[in-house]
């Protein structure tokens, strides 16, 4: 059967993964695809002594991969918006199928970009954009194919998780362990992108679209970072038996989806609260199936890779064939359902108050709160930390709208006791 070959974009942290394991596995993957595929052209800006390219052709300017008469697959590995949309473009109006791992590209330019594939009659496949390489995107749209999924909720950003574990485990400063991820090849070009959840919003976004089948929408992911969690709260969550996440969280209701992107508290028995360092975990709830959880490294070199070589094998497979792997277009992201505010969701919230230790303040913030129909939890006062002359207090409150929350929290921060900032982070249980 003739070979499929694989044009190569990018050598980094993923492109010389990919280029590694596609080497190392050949025969294995060659058997398992039922047809050769095979690397033929590389597109890099640089020489990479570390990688063998033997056999293949190496060209500076990308594009002319994405020209190439003899190459079937465009794999985009350069990241960011631009060149990586020109390039998908080019490939496909050449007519080649496209494999990326590029979620900001997706997230921001899938609708266009699966429109024009669409209308040429080949594929975009994103595997490895989302949670590197557990296979969450096949296993919405294909295992789970005959659910109406409810919600689904991930750790969908390895460097910070990583970031938020070895503050919890080793006590290690944000910025040291920071240096590490980035090091180790696990953040994005920009980190920002990873410490302030934009990385989270755009798998997200992707995710949502498949689950839903609403059409991509970033601008309406509601976005916050992990870099004001401290110590203190991780503490505090600690002892009151939660763990603080950065979870990614779409959810389908009468009302409309809710997508977020925020650090949540997670009851520790959770399994997903357990899920550390660089690894990923997606919780997705079918109505069918019920609850199910996807775990697994979601950065780094080859994790990121067995995924990009998973996308190459289905389009591999598909071409020339009718019925191979489902249709990896997006004609189906038409369901029009509208995009929650994040004033009208409604979840639980973990709050700490640092107030003076006078009388009446905590009558005081009992008032306001139930002024603002929020039910509380648990009000816990704790010790001063040393050199403060406040006391924290911690409130958790059942489910309530957020807007009665933001409003309960500005007039707290009014009362003359209080003097910095209340900290409000969102508590999710997950059961359902
Ligand atoms: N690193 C991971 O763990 C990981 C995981 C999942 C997805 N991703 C995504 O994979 C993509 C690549 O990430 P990475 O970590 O490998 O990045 P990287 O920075 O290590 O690699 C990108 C490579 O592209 C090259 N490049 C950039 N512009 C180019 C151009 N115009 N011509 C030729 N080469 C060019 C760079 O020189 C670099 O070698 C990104 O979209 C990223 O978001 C990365
Ligand atoms: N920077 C991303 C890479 C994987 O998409 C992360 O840390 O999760
Ligand atoms: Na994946």
């Amino acid at each position: 059967m003739k070979p499929v070959n694989v044009g190569l974009c990018g050598l980094g942290t993923v492109g010389r993964g990919t280029l590694s394991v596609m080497q190392r596995n050949m025969q294995d993957i060659n058997r398992r695809s039922g047809r050769p595929v095979r690397i033929t052209h590389v597109g890099a800006r640089r020489d990479n002594p570390s990688c063998d390219l033997t056999g293949i052709k190496v060209s500076r300017d990308i594009f002319e991969v994405a020209r190439d008469p003899e190459v079937d697959v465009v794999v985009e590995l350069i990241g960011g918006y631009e060149p990586a949309k020109q390039l998908v473009l080019e490939a496909i109006a050449h007519g080649k199928h496209v494999v990326t791992a590029n979620k900001a590209l997706i997230a921001v330019h899938g609708n266009e970009l699966f429109r024009a594939a669409e209308e040429k009659g080949v594929k975009i496949a994103y595997e490895a954009s989302v949670a590197g390489g557990i296979p969450i995107i096949k296993a919405l749209r294909e295992g789970l194919v005959a659910n109406d999924i409810q919600w689904l909720a991930g750790i969908i950003n390895g460097t910070g998780n990583f970031i938020l574990t070895e503050m919890k485990e080793k006590g290690r400063s944000f910025d040291d362990v920071l240096a590490e991820a980035q090091a180790l090849g696990y953040a994005e070009a920009d980190p920002t992108f990873d410490v302030e959840g934009i990385d989270a919003a755009h798998k997200l976004t992707i995710l949502a679209s498949i689950a839903f089948g609403i059409p991509l929408q970033f601008d309406r992911v509601y976005t916050e970072g992990i870099s004001k969690i401290t110590q203190a709260d991780v503490q505090f969550a600690e002892e009151l038996g939660y763990r603080i996440k950065h979870l990614g969280l779409a959810r389908k209701s009468r009302q409309g989806v809710e997508l977020r992107v925020h650090p949540t508290l997670i009851p520790e028995k959770r399994l997903i609260a357990n899920v550390n360092g660089v690894l990923n975990a997606v919780l997705v709830e079918g109505d069918a199936v019920g609850p199910t959880m996807y775990y697994g490294r979601g950065a780094g070199s080859e994790p990121t890779a067995s995924a990009v070589i998973a996308d190459i094998v289905d389009v591999a497979r598909s071409i020339g064939a009718d019925n191979g792997v489902p249709h990896l277009g997006f004609s189906d992201f038409s369901t029009n359902i509208d995009v929650l505010d994040m004033g009208e969701v409604e979840t639980c919230y973990y709050l700490r108050i640092s107030a003076q230790d006078k009388i009446g303040v905590m009558a005081n913030i009992a008032q306001i709160v139930s002024r603002h129909n929020i039910n509380i939890e648990a009000i816990i006062q704790k010790e001063p930390r040393d050199n403060e002359d406040t006391v924290p207090l911690i409130l958790l409150t059942h489910k309530v709208i957020e807007k009665n929350v933001v409003a309960a929290i500005q007039e707290i921060e009014g009362l003359a006791e209080v003097t910095v900032p209340v900290t409000r982070i969102r508590m999710e249980r997950l059961d359902g």
